[in-house]
């Protein structure tokens, strides 16, 4: 594997707010969602921005803990109780993106009748979603503006002549 397989994508706030409201405009019309389940906890912000956008107002989270970048072959866990649905009918399950997919495929099983967005996705996880906003290379690790800091970079010349 050489050095430039790996690739990062930095996500600004402008940048998210821009392709989630793109994601949000493609939900219309809104009538047809009676609520949104938020992924916790990257898709609680596109959650919250989507929520927004379509004036919807029941909005549950799942909180999902998945150990699939310690432990590959153990399952995704929900940590609460859904209450808000049976089998998702009339919800849009939202998350900030897929990757491996098997944080959806989990959810899947519990809200079948969900759909299910996401506002980033890699290939491997493309067939899990319904629909998404941005695409990004599998090798390509996408960070969030909620895990980054704006700070100082040396210029490219170096020190003042
Ligand atoms: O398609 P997958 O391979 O399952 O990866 C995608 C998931 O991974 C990240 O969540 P993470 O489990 O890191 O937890 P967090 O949202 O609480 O940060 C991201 O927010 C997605 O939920
Ligand atoms: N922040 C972040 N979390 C992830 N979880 C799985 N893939 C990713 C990724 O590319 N970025
Ligand atoms: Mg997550």
């Amino acid at each position: 594997m050489g050095l430039h397989d790996h690739q990062e994508y930095f996500v600004s706030w402008e940048e998210l707010h821009r392709a989630t409201r793109e994601l949000a405009r493609r939900q219309l019309p809104a009538e047809q969602w009676r609520g949104i389940i938020a992924v916790s906890r990257g898709g609680l912000v596109p959650a919250a921005i989507i929520a927004r956008e379509l004036n919807i107002r029941l909005v549950e989270s799942a909180c999902v803990r998945s150990y699939a970048h310690q432990e590959q072959s153990a399952e995704p866990e929900l940590l609460n109780e859904l209450t808000a649905t049976k089998d998702g009918e009339g919800f849009l399950v939202i998350d900030d993106l897929v990757d491996t997919g098997n944080t959806l495929r989990f959810l899947r099983k519990r809200l079948p009748k969900a759909k299910f967005i996401t506002v980033y996705a890699k290939p491997e996880g493309m067939p899990l979603v319904d629909e998404y906003e941005g695409e990004v290379e599998q090798a390509t690790w996408i960070h969030f503006p909620w895990d980054m800091h704006l700070h100082y970079v040396d210029p490219l010349a170096g020190e003042d002549r």
